[in-house]
C-alpha cells in the first residue's frame, strides 16, 4: 500500500479509557464488588467482608477507587459503550484519520463479548463497521471510496492470516515509510458491511479458542481486524487522496496458571499470552512514565503484539482502550490489576493527523516503495553473500583459536538446521493427517453417492454429495501440492546438513587438538540428536493415541448396537474366539512405557491390553482361540503380565519407530571407540548417526533410497519393490491365523514413515495381507483397520443386528 504523506499539522491527544464491568455469570456465585458511579468512577470493594469500621477509617481496607473517561456498569450494552465512547472516533476514519480500539482485561472478563458481541448485543467491531458504511452511503460528495479489510491473529507469537484457509506464518517488517507491516497479509476489498461481517465471522471461526476453567470459550490468540478507508476526491483540478485506518483488537486474556488448571499445550499458550500481555503492560507503563518524566525507553520489540500495536500506542492514532472487568469478588486481584493499567494508560499521548496525499503522490509512493524494497533485497543479498563466504571459508586458513569459534558457529547452524527440519516434518505430518481424513471422507462420499444414485439418480441429495466431494478433492489437491513443497524444503534442509557436516569434519581434520574438538562437537551434536528424538517420541505418542481412539470408537460402535458386554462375550464364544472383559486388568500410562526394556531399542512394547486407559474402563481384548500366542511375559511393576495379543497391541506395538537411531545410539554410548563420529558413510558405522543419517550404515535396504516410490520408474521401482519383499521374506509369511505384523520405519532422508504391513489374522478374525511401503504417515492404517474390523463385526452379529450395523456404518 502506498503511504500518504500527512500534512505537518498534528493534534496531540491522550488515550481514551473506558471501563466496562460485565454482569456476574452463572459460574460465579460470589459477591458483586464493583460499583460504577456517575458514568466515570469505578469503585472496587474490599472482597473481605470481615473488615470493620476501624479498618476502613484507618485505611486498612483494600477498597480501590478510579476515575476514567467513561465507565459502564453491568447493565450497559455494547451499543451504550459504542455510542458514548467510540462513535465520534470512527467518523474520523472516513475523514482520513487513524483509530485503534482495543479491549484489555483478564480471561473471562468480557473482551470478546465487547469486541465481537452476540446477535442480540452486537459488538464494537460490528457497530464500527456499520457506522463506516452508513457514513459512506450518506456522503453526498462525488468522492470515490475504497474499503479494504484484513484480519490476523497472533497465536503463540506467530502471526496467522484469519482470512486465509490455511495461513502460513507471517512475518512483521519495518518499513521506513509505512511503519510496521505484516508481509503477505491478505487485504480484501469490500463494498458492504455484510461482506465484512461475513469475513469477520469466517475469521472468528478460525480463531484459536479453548475451554478453560475460567472461560468456556477462551480466546487463545490476539485478533486484529483492520479496516482501511481510502477516499479519492473527484473534484476538478483536485487529485487529493485521504486514507483512514481503523484497527480493532481483541486481546487474549491474561490468566494465572493456578486458576485455570491448564496443562500441556493450554499451559504453554497461557504462558505465551501472558508474556505478550506483559510486554503490552510494560509499554503502557513506559509510555505513561514518558509523559510524566520525559523520554523513557518503550520496549515495543519484546512481542509481536506490541510491535503491531505500536502506532495505536504512540503514533498517529486516536486510541481507545476498553478495560473489561468482572464484578466477582474472586476476581478482585485481576480487576484491580486491569484498572491499574487502565489508569496508567490515561497518561499515554498519541497524535492525530489526517493522512492526505495526492494521486501523484500515490504514484511516487509506489516508486518509493519499490526503491525501498529494492534496497532491502540488495541488503539481504549482501548478507547472504557474507554468510556464503563464511561457510565456504577454509578452516585450514584459520588460526587454531578460531577453530573453536568456527565450530561454535557450525554447531549453532546445525542446531538451527535440525530445528527447521523438525518444524517442516511437523507441518508435513499434520498435512498428511488432514489428507488422510479427507481421503476417508471421500471414500464414504463415494459409497453414499452410489447408494443414493440407486434410489434417485441426479436428485438433490446426490448433487449435494457431489458438491461436497468436489470440495474434498480440491482440498486434497491443495494439500498434496503443499506437501510436495514441504518435501522439497526438507530435501534442501538435508543438503545443508551434509554441507555443515563436511565442514565440521574438515575443521577437525585440520586442527591439532583433534580429540578435544571431536569430543566437544560430539557432545553438542548429541544434544541436537536428543531434540530430534524428543520430537519423534512426541510423534509416536500421537500415532499411538490416534490408534487407540479408533479402537475406542470401535467399541463404542459395538456398544451402540445395543449389545452389552455379556452379549459380546457370548457372540465371540459362538465364533470360537476368546475375549477379555471390559475391565482393565493392568492400566499402564504412556509415560510408564519408558520403563519398557524394549524402548531403548526404539520399540514400544505395550504391557497390557489397555495401556491408555487410566480410568480403569478400558477396551476389551479379543483374539482368536487358535491364534498363536507369544510366550513372552513382562515383569511390570513387580507383576507378571501375560502379553496377550489384542487389537490394541496390533496398533501399539506395531507403530514403533524402528528407525535404527536408537539402536545405533545405544551402540554409540556403549562403544569404547573414541568415536569417529564425523567420518563418512562407508568409514564409520555408528557414532552420531542419528543426527547425521547419511553417515549411518544401515541394515535395512530402505535406507539406500532417498526417493519416494512415486518418483521411481522402471528398474528403480522394481528395486524398491524388492526392498519391500525383503521385509516380508524376513518375516514368517502365510501363517494361518497368525497375528498382524506391522512396522514402520523412519526414513530420515525423506523425513517420513515407511510402513510395512502384514496382517494375516487379527482381531475378530479379519484377514488381509498388505505389502509395500508408503510414504504416508502411519495413521493411514487407522481407518483401514477400522473398516476391516467393521466387516468382521458384522459377520459376528446375529442377522437382526447385521443389517442395522451395515446401514449405520458402511
Ligand atoms: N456484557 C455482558 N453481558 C452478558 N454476558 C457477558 C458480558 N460480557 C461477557 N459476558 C459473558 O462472560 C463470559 C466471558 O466473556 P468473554 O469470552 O468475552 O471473555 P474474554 O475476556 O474474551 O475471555 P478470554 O480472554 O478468555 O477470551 C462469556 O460467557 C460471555 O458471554
Amino acid at each position: 500500500m502506498p503511504s500518504i504523506r500527512a500534512p505537518p499539522t498534528k493534534k496531540t491527544t491522550t488515550l481514551t479509557v473506558a471501563v466496562k464491568c460485565r454482569p456476574l455469570t452463572e459460574r460465579e456465585r460470589g459477591r458483586d464488588i464493583v460499583r460504577v458511579h456517575n458514568d466515570q468512577e469505578v469503585v472496587v470493594l474490599d472482597p473481605d467482608l470481615s473488615k470493620d469500621y476501624l479498618d476502613r477509617i484507618q485505611n486498612r481496607t483494600k477498597e480501590r477507587r478510579y476515575t476514567f473517561d467513561y465507565a459502564f456498569g453491568p447493565n450497559s450494552t455494547n451499543l451504550d459503550v459504542y455510542q458514548r465512547s467510540i462513535h465520534s472516533t470512527i467518523s474520523g476514519v472516513v475523514q482520513g484519520l487513524n483509530a485503534t480500539v482495543f479491549a484489555y482485561g483478564s480471561t473471562g472478563s468480557g473482551k470478546t463479548y465487547t469486541m465481537v458481541g452476540t446477535p442480540d448485543d452486537r459488538g464494537l467491531m460490528v457497530l464500527s463497521l456499520n457506522t463506516i458504511f452508513d457514513l459512506i452511503e450518506k456522503d453526498d460528495s462525488s468522492d470515490e471510496f475504497e474499503i479494504t479489510c484484513s484480519y490476523l491473529e497472533v497465536y503463540n507469537e506467530v502471526i496467522y492470516d484469519l482470512l486465509e484457509k490455511s495461513s502460513g506464518h507471517l512475518e512483521l517488517r519495518e518499513d521506513p515509510e509505512l511503519g510496521i507491516i505484516v508481509a503477505g497479509l491478505r487485504s480484501i476489498k469490500v463494498n458492504s458491511a455484510d461482506k465484512i461481517l461475513e469475513l469477520l465471522n469466517l475469521g472468528n471461526s478460525r480463531r484459536k479458542t479453548e475451554s478453560t476453567e475460567v472461560n468456556e470459550t477462551s480466546s487463545r490468540s490476539h485478533a486484529v481486524l483492520e479496516i482501511s478507508v481510502t477516499r479519492k476526491h473527484r473534484r476538478k483540478y483536485s487529485n487529493q487522496v485521504i486514507r483512514g485506518k481503523l484497527a480493532l483488537v481483541d486481546l487474549a486474556g491474561s490468566e494465572r496458571a493456578s486458576e485455570t488448571n491448564n496443562a500441556g499445550q493450554k499451559l504453554r499458550d497461557g504462558a505465551n499470552i501472558n508474556r505478550s500481555l506483559l510486554a503490552l503492560a510494560n509499554c503502557i507503563n513506559a509510555l505513561g512514565k514518558q509523559q510524566k518524566k520525559g523520554l523513557a525507553y518503550v520496549p515495543y520489540r519484546n512481542s509481536k503484539l506490541t510491535r503491531i500495536l505500536k502506532d495505536g500506542l504512540s503514533g498517529n492514532s486516536q486510541t481507545i482502550m476498553i478495560a473489561t472487568v468482572s464484578p466477582a469478588d474472586s476476581q478482585y486481584h485481576h480487576t484491580v490489576n486491569t484498572l491499574k493499567y487502565a489508569d496508567r494508560a490515561k497518561e499515554i499521548k498519541t497524535h492525530i493527523q489526517k493522512n492526505i496525499g495526492t494521486v501523484n503522490a500515490h504514484v511516487s509512493d509506489y516508486q518509493r516503495m519499490i526503491e525501498s524494497l529494492q534496497s532491502e533485497v540488495s541488503r539481504l543479498r549482501k548478507e547472504l553473500a557474507e554468510k556464503d563466504s563464511q561457510l565456504s571459508a577454509k578452516p585450514t586458513e584459520k588460526a587454531a583459536d578460531d577453530e573453536l569459534s568456527w565450530l561454535n558457529v557450525l554447531s549453532q547452524e546445525t542446531s538451527e538446521n535440525v530445528q527447521e527440519r523438525i518444524n517442516l516434518q511437523k507441518a508435513l505430518f499434520e498435512l498428511e493427517e488432514t489428507n488422510l481424513r479427507n481421503r476417508t471422507e471421500l471414500q464414504h462420499l463415494d459409497d453414499a453417492i452410489a447408494k443414493q444414485q440407486a434410489i434417485e439418480k441426479d436428485g438433490a441429495v446426490v448433487l449435494a454429495l457431489q458438491a461436497r466431494r468436489q470440495v474434498i478433492l480440491d482440498n486434497i489437491r491443495d494439500n498434496d501440492e503443499l506437501g510436495v513443497s514441504y518435501q522439497k524444503e526438507i530435501e534442501a534442509n538435508e543438503e545443508h546438513r551434509c554441507q555443515l557436516q563436511n565442514m565440521i569434519e574438515a575443521s577437525i581434520r585440520n586442527n591439532g587438538d583433534k580429540t578435544y574438538l571431536r569430543i566437544l562437537s560430539q557432545y553438542r551434536l548429541l544434544g541436537i540428536a536428543n531434540t530430534e528424538l524428543q520430537f519423534e517420541m512426541a510423534m509416536r505418542d500421537q500415532i499411538i493415541y490416534n490408534q487407540r481412539e479408533a479402537h475406542r470408537n470401535l467399541w463404542s460402535l459395538i456398544m451402540s448396537l445395543g449389545l452389552d458386554e455379556k452379549q459380546v462375550l457370548e457372540l465371540s464364544a459362538q465364533q470360537g474366539r476368546s475375549i477379555e472383559d471390559l475391565t482393565v486388568k493392568q492400566p499402564v500410562r504412556v509415560s510408564d512405557w519408558s520403563h519398557s526394556p524394549s524402548l531403548e531399542y526404539g520399540r514400544y512394547t505395550p504391557l497390557s491390553c489397555s495401556p491408555y486407559d487410566q480410568s480403569g474402563a478400558g477396551s476389551p481384548c479379543i483374539f482368536p482361540q487358535d491364534q498363536q500366542f507369544s510366550s513372552r511375559s513382562f515383569d511390570f511393576e513387580n507383576q507378571k503380565i501375560h502379553r496377550a495379543f489384542c487389537q490394541e497391541e496390533h496398533h501399539t506395538s506395531s507403530y514403533y519407530i524402528s528407525h535404527g537411531y536408537s539402536s545405533s545410539a545405544h551402540q554409540h554410548w556403549h562403544s569404547n571407540q573414541p568415536g569417529t563420529g564425523f567420518g563418512s558413510h562407508d568409514q564409520h558405522s555408528h557414532g552420531l548417526c542419528y543426527s547425521f543419517p547419511q553417515m549411518r550404515s544401515h541394515n535395512s535396504p530402505y535406507s539406500e533410497s532417498r526417493r519416494s516410490t512415486s518418483s521411481l520408474t522402471g528398474n528403480s521401482r522394481r528395486r524398491w519393490q524388492q526392498q519391500d519383499t525383503w521385509t516380508h521374506t524376513n518375516k514368517q509369511e502365510g501363517q494361518k491365523n497368525s497375528r498382524a505384523e506391522m512396522s514402520s520405519t523412519w526414513d530420515p532422508h525423506k523425513g517420513v514413515m515407511v510402513h510395512h504391513e502384514e496382517i494375516t489374522r487379527g482381531l475378530f478374525g479379519y484377514s488381509q495381507v498388505a505389502q509395500g511401503s508408503s510414504r504416508l504417515n502411519c495413521r493411514q492404517f487407522s481407518p483401514n483397520a477400522l473398516s476391516l474390523t467393521q466387516q468382521n463385526i458384522s459377520q459376528m452379529l446375529p442377522s437382526r443386528l447385521t443389517s442395522k450395523f451395515q446401514a449405520d456404518h458402511f
